[in-house]
């Protein structure tokens, strides 16, 4: 691959520590080496800053799959993100100790909203009208950074841990901003198009998700979280044990075969990125949302408890889901061809929707939970 030559020093140039998470990937059981893994193309943050090269294979992996592994390592805010991280995943058990009645307090789908907490089982899973076995804990970007009008209360041990919560946040929020810049470009959307749609401080559903999947018994394996797309812009996705599995599309398998649920095998130093279906809508096809799920985590990891830490982007609450003007630069995204005027449900609306379309429990029957699962749209 040909890089540039730097002639100039830039501050992501500068050395960094060598910190990181090291010890939470060497007291795990090692992910199997005998399974088929998916191919992400794994792409350098310190490479993406300076070369135009990596800038491309980044958007052809936007475009073929809408999933790729993003190498923090050498680069000053990458390391600072995977030392948050990091820090993070020390922070996942203890706050779970916290146990699921007193985290039942903050749980608030039945007020219509999905910050906060969800319960083990309280979504469904597949056509069989299964519930998950994950716990989520969704820490709004507004809450903390202050610009919501209403926050909601969270767990002292949260606001215990609000520098790295915050920090994390706005590393995060940087990197999905780098990520749309070259987006922008390869696009040939007028400048800064995409990072205005997410701008930091207007409110949006950015938001943290803390992830529990206690070791399932042998004997009855459910999905953890069933088959979805994101329905953001850009996900940040760090895994410590593998589970995450893709379904690749029809055009990278190889011909004759049919798309087989595999496998992301996750990487130390790197996280997986993975494209919403707000970064579909608005390049009418162009960028891919691939679809995901996770299963009980592959060979020996099965006898652990997975914690998983996303950072969701989403587009500001009130932008239209709708594809965007290229301001004349014609040829990459293609123009509206359906009757009339193109319409899009606003951002915080569609979220809102997609996010508690699949909530249920036990209480509910399944015939129910299957007739929820068909109309999510999901099953197809
Ligand atoms: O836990 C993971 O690896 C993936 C989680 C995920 O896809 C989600 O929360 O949308
Ligand atoms: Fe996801």
């Amino acid at each position: 691959m040909a890089t540039q030559v730097l002639t100039t020093t830039s501050p992501h140039d500068l050395p960094v520590p060598q910190i990181l998470e090291p010890h939470q990937f060497q007291n795990l059981p090692p992910f199997p080496n005998d399974i088929p893994t998916a191919p992400l193309v794994r792409l350098s943050l310190k490479q993406l800053r300076k070369a135009d090269s990596e800038s491309l294979r980044l958007f052809e992996s936007c475009k073929n799959l809408g999933f790729f592994y993003l190498d923090l390592r050498g680069d000053v805010e990458g390391e600072a993100l995977l030392k948050e991280a990091g820090q993070l995943f020390d922070f996942a058990p203890k706050f779970y100790d916290l146990g699921a009645e007193e985290l039942r307090k903050y749980d608030r789908q039945s007020q219509g909203s999905y910050i906060g907490y969800k319960g083990f089982g309280s979504n469904i899973v597949d056509e069989k009208g299964n519930l998950d076995r994950s716990e989520f804990y969704n820490i709004p970007k507004d809450e903390f950074l202050n610009i919501s009008p209403n926050p909601y209360d969270h767990p002292q041990l949260i606001y215990d841990n609000k520098p790295v919560i915050v920090s994390y946040i706005l590393h995060s929020h940087s990197l999905v901003s780098f990520i749309l810049t070259h987006l922008n470009k390869h696009l040939r959307l007028p400048l800064e198009t995409l990072t205005k749609l997410h701008a930091l401080q207007s409110p949006s559903g950015d938001q943290i998700r803390l992830i529990k999947a206690p070791p399932q018994p042998p004997s009855d394996q459910q999905l953890s979280l069933g088959k979805h797309t994101d329905f953001g812009s850009v996900t940040l996705l760090f895994n410590r044990l593998g589970g995450l599995q893709i379904l690749p599309p029809p055009s990278i398998v190889p011909d004759g075969t049919e798309p087989q649920w595999t496998f992301v095998k996750p990487l130390p130093g790197h996280c997986i990125v993975n494209l919403g279906d707000a970064m579909t809508k608005f390049t009418r096809g162009v960028l891919r949302s691939n679809i995901h799920r996770v299963v009980s985590p592959p060979g020996e990891q099965a006898t652990q408890t997975r914690y998983s830490l996303v950072y969701f982007s989403r587009p500001n609450d009130d932008v239209p889901l709708k594809g965007l003007d290229d301001g004349g630069n014609e040829g990459v995204i293609p123009k509206w061809e359906g009757e009339g005027e193109e319409d899009g449900m606003n951002s915080k609306d569609w979220i809102l929707l997609q996010a508690l379309r699949l909530k249920s429990d036990n209480n509910i029957l399944v015939e129910e939970r299957k007739k929820l699962w068909e109309a999510s749209g999901r099953g197809t």
